[in-house]
């Protein structure tokens, strides 16, 4: 059972060729307060003089220290040890054998000086942790092979300490708590607390950590040190019975060397032999002697540790087999490196171009084995971008952003020309419709960008783990399909482009799906209508007179109807018009004005429609003449400010002039005179019904805006995806492994294209290397006894 422990240390060798803690191996971890006397026990334990001593923390980094036993009777002259020989050495034959130590990173050098030991101890530790007193965590890692020691594997921590001293960090503490918890926490570790006998067991830090982490004492072996400095009168009898601190593993007393002792270069033996002598005659420990000190610890470290690796074992076992499946599959996917030949180059080259353009399409359609489920992406993504991305900008267009009343009652009046205008004109609502539809043409181009970007960002995704191992062959990809992207991109930009100019060239009012004026008429009258009396919800959003009430024919006696129809301009309504009541302020305006009065036509709103989408403009009702004749009294005014000023037609300057019939009288007449005072009221109230006018055109064209763009918006939303898909996804998927086969496979660029990885080629090295050590570590667990 006694080749358990060399097993684990030919493990650890064999795991420390490739510097990791791949597996948790059975060791004892050595812990305790800062000059506990941990170091002090480790020499005890070897029996020699190899560890730094000094003041305050001289332990900073992890030691691991392998003991290895070889039996005295099997070494050979030449001081090997000689495992054929199974005789007791004779004469020449029992010269002692020298003792040697040899550190992992110096493998070509045997120590058997210790003194030497303790300088490169001292050099490894200043050359990682620095000269002061700073701590690492990267251990040194020491093989001491002797007669003298029982095989065992310790581990020597930094002390635990609470106080930063001298170049210390401030956060010293918590470094060597986290440094010890790393190596504690390991289940397959022995923890061998070391606390000194002169201070209360209740502050030991190293039986607090251990308890942290081995609750039920199953791994802890206490260590109480300097027994020999107890104050008089006192004892560790308790303790070492466990009867202050109860652990199941017990605890052991030793005495190691004083600080005294050290400087006097007492020898280790006569140390052991003083230590031996004390329990032995001590009145109080003398019963308990043969359980105490070095001798012992050390019979007792190694027992547990041979119980615990036999233990351990199989565990270790079957998780050395799971590496090795695991590191084998790791190996398989960095791929062969035994690749040559150009057959063999030219065939490979060849599929990963296929399996690249495979991928691209697979990715599109929504089949690819790479998809993400974090994300959209490929065609789910294009997907996205037309309906919800594309679709939502669309949506969120407002037919009439940026058109105020004044931009419409400006292209009303501009496209009338110098003369007042009846109706309102074509001409009109095509000038304002055309750069409302110019605003689909932003998030179009966007839609084409987008998508570009999303067959990037699928290029980019494709070819799999096996393409990165050919860094030059991806790049080469992924420029030939951006490349062939780039291509397509802006024709596909431009296509769609002109799909809005074509939009724009032509406006079709006769679609069967445009609201036209009758429509748009209707649709006001209905929300006029709607709720009489009140505003309506169409008035109230957009402007506070905007229903066709508001027309300001209520107080005449007029209905909305009539007093649209007297208008000439809206009929729409089934009612009969009655006509204007003689009398009424509307009927004295139409008489003052001098234009003659007309009633209603019942007809007259249906001819205007005609005449403004297209209808019949040879309708006697809509000669000039009739026109002239059903016209309002357009006041030919601007309203500026808050107040209207004549303007003349010719020139479309403004007259500041008061305008009406007592133009031509003073100011100071014009206050006094009841004539201009009558004609004062008429004037405002001639106003009023004009400007109601005006904001009822302004109405209509906007819903005709409105209805005409969401025509083009639908159009838009249906053909932009169309083009993309056509002129761009489509087309590059259809070409593309052509385009790559084309540029890329060709004999002279074949061996350029395939060579791997530098950084891969080191990934697979290492792979290599460990499954190599996970075979060796498997093949000398299943060796042991
Ligand atoms: N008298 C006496 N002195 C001891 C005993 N154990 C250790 N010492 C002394 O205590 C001091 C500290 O001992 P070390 O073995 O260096 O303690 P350490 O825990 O390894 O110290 P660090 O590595 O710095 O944490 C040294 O001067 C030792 O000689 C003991 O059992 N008896």
């Amino acid at each position: 059972m006694d080749d358990l422990i060399p097993t684990v240390n030919r493990l650890q060798d064999v795991f420390n060729t490739i510097g990791q803690d791949h597996i948790d191996l059975p060791q004892i971890v050595v812990v305790g307060s800062q000059s506990s006397g941990k170091s002090s026990v480790l020499e005890n334990l070897v029996g020699r003089d190899f560890l730094p001593r000094g003041t305050g923390i001289v332990t900073r980094r992890p030691l691991v220290l392998q003991l290895v036993n070889v039996p005295r009777r099997k070494l050979s002259r030449r001081g090997r040890a000689d495992p054929s020989s199974e005789t007791e050495p004779t004469g020449a034959e029992q010269e002692p054998f020298p003792e040697r130590a040899q550190f992992l990173h110096l493998p070509d050098r045997q120590f058997s000086d210790f003194s030497e030991v303790r300088q490169e101890i001292q050099r490894e530790t200043e050359r990682l942790a620095g000269p002061n007193k700073g701590i690492c965590r990267t251990p040194i890692h020491l093989k001491i092979t002797s007669p003298n020691v029982l095989n065992l594997t310790l581990v020597d921590l930094p002390g635990l300490t609470k106080l930063p001293v001298g170049d210390q960090p401030t956060d010293i503490e918590q470094q060597t708590r986290d440094l010890v918890m790393e190596y504690i926490t390991k289940p397959n570790s022995i923890i061998l607390s070391v606390s000194p006998a002169n201070v209360d067991l209740v502050n030991s830090e190293s039986l607090k950590l251990a308890r942290e982490v081995d609750a039920d004492g199953k791994r802890t072996l206490g260590v109480i040190t300097k027994i020999d400095l107890m104050d008089q009168g006192t004892n560790a009898l308790d303790t070492l019975n466990g009867r202050v601190f109860p652990l199941r593993l017990g605890f052991v007393g030793v005495i190691n060397r004083s600080q005294q002792d050290t400087i006097a270069n007492k020898p280790i033996q006569e140390a052991l032999k003083f230590e031996k002598e004390y329990f032995q005659t001590h009145p109080v420990y003398r019963a308990i002697a043969t359980r105490c000190g070095t001798a012992h610890l050390a019979k007792i470290l190694n027992q547990l540790l041979m119980s615990h690796i036999r233990d351990k074992l199989p565990d270790i076992k079957t998780k050395i087999n799971g590496l090795i499946s695991q590191t084998e599959q790791e190996l398989m996917s960095y791929g062969s490196s035994s690749l040559s030949g150009t057959i063999n180059t030219s065939s490979l080259l060849l599929r990963l171009l296929t399996q690249f353009a495979n991928q691209f399409n697979a990715s599109i359609e929504g089949n690819g084995s790479d998809m993400q489920a974090a994300e959209l992406c490929g065609g789910a993504r294009l997907y996205y971008i037309f309906n919800n991305i594309f679709g939502g900008a669309l949506d969120s267009i407002n037919p009439c952003a940026n058109l105020t009343d004044h931009d419409i009652r400006l292209a009303i009046r501009n496209s009338t020309g110098p003369r007042p205008s009846l109706f309102v004109p074509e001409l009109a609502f095509e000038i304002l419709v055309k750069p409302q539809i110019k605003t689909l043409d932003s998030p179009s181009q966007r839609c084409v960008q987008l998508a570009y970007e999303e067959l990037m960002k699928i290029s980019q995704s494709c070819g799999g783990k096996e393409l990165l191992r050919y860094p030059k062959l991806y790049a080469k990809l992924i420029e030939v399909v951006s490349d062939l992207l780039r291509e397509r991109v802006a024709p596909t930009a431009q296509y769609v482009e002109s799909l809005i100019s074509i939009q724009r060239s032509y406006i079709n009012t006769n679609h069967p799906d445009f609201i036209g004026g009758s429509g748009a008429l209707a649709e006001l009258q209905r929300k006029a209508t709607a709720k009489p009396r009140e505003p309506s919800s169409y008035g109230r959003s957009l402007h506070p007179h905007s229903d066709l009430s508001g027309l300001g024919m209520e107080d005449e006696g007029i209905s909305d109807t009539e007093s649209v129809a007297s208008h000439g301009r809206v009929n729409g309504g089934s009612r009969k018009p009655r006509g204007i009541r003689p009398g009424s302020v509307r009927s004295r305006i139409l008489q003052s004005s001098g234009q003659p009065f007309a009633a209603g036509h019942p007809h007259q709103g249906d001819k205007f429609l005609h005449y403004f989408f297209g209808g019949n403009k040879a309708d006697p009702m809509f000669t000039t003449e009739n026109s002239k004749r059903l016209s309002l009294p357009v006041p030919n005014r601007v309203k500026e400010n808050g107040q209207y000023f004549a303007s003349n037609p010719g020139s479309g300057a403004l007259d500041t002039s008061p305008v009406g019939p007592d133009a031509s009288l003073g100011a100071a007449d014009l206050a006094t005179s009841p004539t201009a005072h009558l004609l004062a009221t008429q004037f405002d109230q001639t106003c009023d019904v004009a400007d109601r006018r005006d904001h009822m055109e302004t109405e209509l064209i906007r819903s005709l805006i409105t209805s005409y763009f969401n025509i083009v918006r639908k159009s838009i939303q249906d053909l932009v995806p169309k083009a993309i898909m056509h002129m761009l996804v489509n087309h590059c998927r259809e070409v593309l492994q052509n385009r790559l086969v084309e540029t890329l496979y060709k004999e002279n660029l074949i061996d350029e294209l395939l060579q791997e990885d530098e950084s891969l080629i080191a990934e697979r090295n290492k792979c290599e290397d460990m499954l190599q050590v996970y075979r060796k570590a498997f093949a000398i667990i299943s060796e042991s006894p």
